[in-house]
């Protein structure tokens, strides 16, 4: 009978009323070659009864070699391993290296914004959810919201929260309140706002004056037109100003993480391209108009007409305002951060890439690279798994390689045999992911 024999770690711990420590040792075992499986129980129980979790280990049981080797060295700070948990089990897919830096994220009262963001379908709104619940289950009042037009924050807290207001969370330690926001109920409330007002009101009374031909002439009033056919990322930009104006409201001041669930990569560069572009075209068109009402006031003295009060400059001129605040806090690396969240395909991970060196020419601060979806080391035993993992390990190589990522604090997330949805599932992915 073929025996192999292998060391395995056992953590003791000693804890007294002012401190706890814990030691790592090691045990001979010697594996039944013939009988895996009950090798595996005797392992199992005795990693239980020592309390060393199961991530330390990688246990490759392949068709034709049996073999079950240490993953890595533990770090002696980690929780016990608790018999009955399925999630320890889990969290075997999860490498011991892949660390978030979680604590530095959690650390201090003041507000800080994490704006998710990536390719559609990758995991964003999952990811978005579960740091949201991991902030409040640590002490954090959170808020999370999402203005992706494709919403499934709602399907991801298994809670309705399309009402236009922050819906309360149940289950997390500390206060934790959620939101989709429509962008495109956002652009149409500013549209009709606008419209009643009269967006060609200079116009229409230059008209009256007979003196239409000048500004057509001018050909540059561009106002009706510009709130009629919005740039593109205006909605989404609406949207989280919209947010912006209520979490920096007095009764939102207990809120120290708040969570943007973004949507996907085409919208945010364009949204973050899009204060610019207001800056030049809404500028240029106030100047054109105070031009010309400085011209038509003249006319109207003469007249005797009163002066109508022009709202929707007043309105393109908060909105310029609002987008440039938007900026500023996408800008901000003492309060944001833009986490992008991927998934181990090259087509993703390519985009990722290019989204971070967008991202960079934009000066917004990321630091972390979330690869969802990664399929476990035991899913080998399946051989299209194996052959998908050796895809996703190849896509995972390339991360390495990149000169936009290879800076980034990349984060594994396995992929989980449950559907994420509701408080607990996003517990337990947060605890994988959120370390
Ligand atoms: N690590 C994971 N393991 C298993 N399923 C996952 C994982 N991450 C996400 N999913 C599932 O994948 C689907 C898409 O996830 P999610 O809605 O979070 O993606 P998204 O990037 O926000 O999508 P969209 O761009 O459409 O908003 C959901 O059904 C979710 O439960």
């Amino acid at each position: 009978m073929a025996l192999q024999c292998v060391l395995l770690p056992s953590i003791s711990s000693t804890s007294s009323s002012s401190s706890s420590s814990s030691s790592l040792s090691f045990n001979r075992f010697c594996v039944n070659q013939a009988k895996p499986m009950a090798t595996m129980t005797t392992i199992l129980s005795h990693l239980s009864k020592t309390q060393t979790p199961l991530s330390l280990l990688r246990i490759t049981n392949t068709s034709t070699r049996r073999n079950f080797s240490l993953y890595s060295l533990p770090s002696v700070a980690q929780k016990p391993y608790h018999r009955n948990s399925t999630f320890q089990v889990r969290s075997v897919a999860v490498p011991a290296e892949a660390v978030a830096g979680f604590d530095e994220m959690v650390a201090g009262t003041q507000r800080k914004y994490y704006m998710l963001g990536g390719k559609g379908g990758v995991g964003k709104t999952s990811c978005a959810a579960s740091l949201a619940v991991k902030f409040a289950n640590n002490g954090h009042p959170t808020i999370v919201v999402s203005t992706d037009p494709a919403h499934s924050l709602s399907d991801s807290f298994a809670q309705d929260l399309t009402g236009g207001m922050l819906v309360p969370v149940e289950g997390p330690d500390s206060p934790l309140f959620a939101l989709e926001i429509n962008p495109e109920k956002a652009r149409e409330e500013f549209r009709s706002a606008s419209q009643n007002n009269g967006g060609t009101g200079v116009k229409d009374f230059m008209d009256s004056m007979g003196l239409g031909m000048l500004v057509e002439q001018l050909g540059e009033l561009k106002l009706g037109e510009l709130l009629d056919t919005p740039p593109p990322g205006l909605d989404e930009a609406l949207a989280i100003s919209k947010v912006m104006q209520f979490v920096e409201a007095e009764e939102y001041k207990m809120f120290t993480r708040i969570i943007f669930d973004t949507a996907p990569t085409g919208h945010t560069l364009r949204l973050l391209s899009l204060p610019d572009f207001l800056d030049a075209s809404i500028g240029k068109i106030m100047k054109l108009k105070k031009k010309l009402s400085s011209a038509t006031s003249a006319i109207k003295s003469v007249f005797g007409q009163e002066e109508k009060k022009d709202d929707a400059s007043d309105k393109l001129e908060k909105l310029r305002e609002r987008m440039a605040k938007v900026r500023d806090l996408f800008r901000n690396a003492e309060s944001t951060e833009f986490v992008i969240v991927t998934i181990p395909t090259v087509m993703a991970i390519s985009e990722s890439s290019r989204l971070h060196s967008s991202l960079k020419k934009e000066n917004v601060p990321v630091q972390r690279l979330i690869v969802n979806q990664i399929l476990p080391p035991s899913s080998s035993d399946c051989k299209f798994c194996a052959m998908k993992r050796k895809d996703q390990m190849r896509a995972l190589d390339m991360i390495q390689n990149d000169p936009e990522l290879a800076s980034l604090k990349v984060i594994q997330a396995p992929l989980v045999d449950v559907e994420i949805r509701g408080v607990p599932a996003l517990t337990f992915l947060g605890n994988m992911v959120w370390k």
